[in-house]
Parts: structure tokens; C-alpha cells; sequence
């Protein structure tokens, strides 16, 4: 809850690095993603579901078949909201590439290998 939520920002636009993250939103919606259009569209909210967002590292092992996407929360002047994430990731120094079989697939790797700890940027 923010007294002068319009003039706030929840969560500043930004995309993930992680393979994927579980989110639960509990009954208050506020996520928001930047869509194909361009525009800032509010997430639906579907209480009790569970919304899989996807990092970049999932956008290299899936050699671009899953997106990350820019995503951001605003901020609300009536209710507490209370989001959970469980982000699943490799560890630190694994090397993350896209997957064989898809880059046979493709004919061609889509993203160059990267070493997470060296390569992210926090
Ligand atoms: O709280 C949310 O709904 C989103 C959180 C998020 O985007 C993040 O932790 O990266
Ligand atoms: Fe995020």
C-alpha cells in the first residue's frame, strides 16, 4: 500500500535472469508487461493461480522459443500486496547454452554460451 500511489513506481521495468520464476499475487493484481504493441498491459488477475515468468537464461536454453519479457508492478493506494517468487536457477558458474537438440533443430545457435556469474549483470 502506497498513500500516493500515482506518483510512486512498485517495481521500476526490468526483465529477469533466472531460468524462470513461479509467482504467486495472492488476490492483488499490480503486475504489468510491456506487450508486442508496446504498451503496458495489466496482468489479469486469476486468484490462486500461479504465473510463470520467464528469464533470460530460459530465452538461451530454449533457443528463443520462450521470451523474457519487461515487466514492472505499480503501486496501489488501498491494499497491502504481498507477492511470493520461488526462482528456480542454475548454479552460479554452470555454462548455459542453447540446447543441442533445438540448435540442431534450427540449424543454428541463437545465443552465444554465457557463464552466468560472469555474464549477469546485477
Ligand atoms: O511482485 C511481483 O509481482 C513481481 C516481482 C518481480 O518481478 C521480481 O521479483 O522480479
Ligand atoms: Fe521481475
Amino acid at each position: 500500500m502506497c498513500p500516493d500511489a500515482d506518483r510512486a513506481l512498485g517495481l521500476a521495468p526490468h526483465t529477469d535472469s533466472y531460468l524462470f520464476m513461479l509467482l504467486y499475487q495472492g488476490n492483488i493484481n499490480g503486475l504489468q508487461f510491456y506487450d508486442d504493441a508496446m504498451e503496458w498491459v495489466d496482468l489479469e488477475l486469476v486468484e490462486g493461480a500461479l504465473i510463470v515468468n520467464i528469464g533470460d537464461l530460459m530465452q538461451i536454453v530454449s533457443n528463443g522459443r520462450f521470451k523474457l519479457v519487461l515487466h514492472s508492478v505499480v503501486a496501489n493506494n488501498t491494499r497491502h500486496r504481498i507477492s511470493k517468487w520461488f526462482f528456480y536457477l542454475p548454479p552460479w558458474d554452470d555454462v548455459v547454452l542453447p540446447l543441442k537438440k533445438l540448435v540442431e533443430f534450427d540449424r543454428l545457435p541463437m545465443y552465444r554460451t554465457v557463464i552466468w556469474k560472469e555474464d549477469v549483470e546485477f
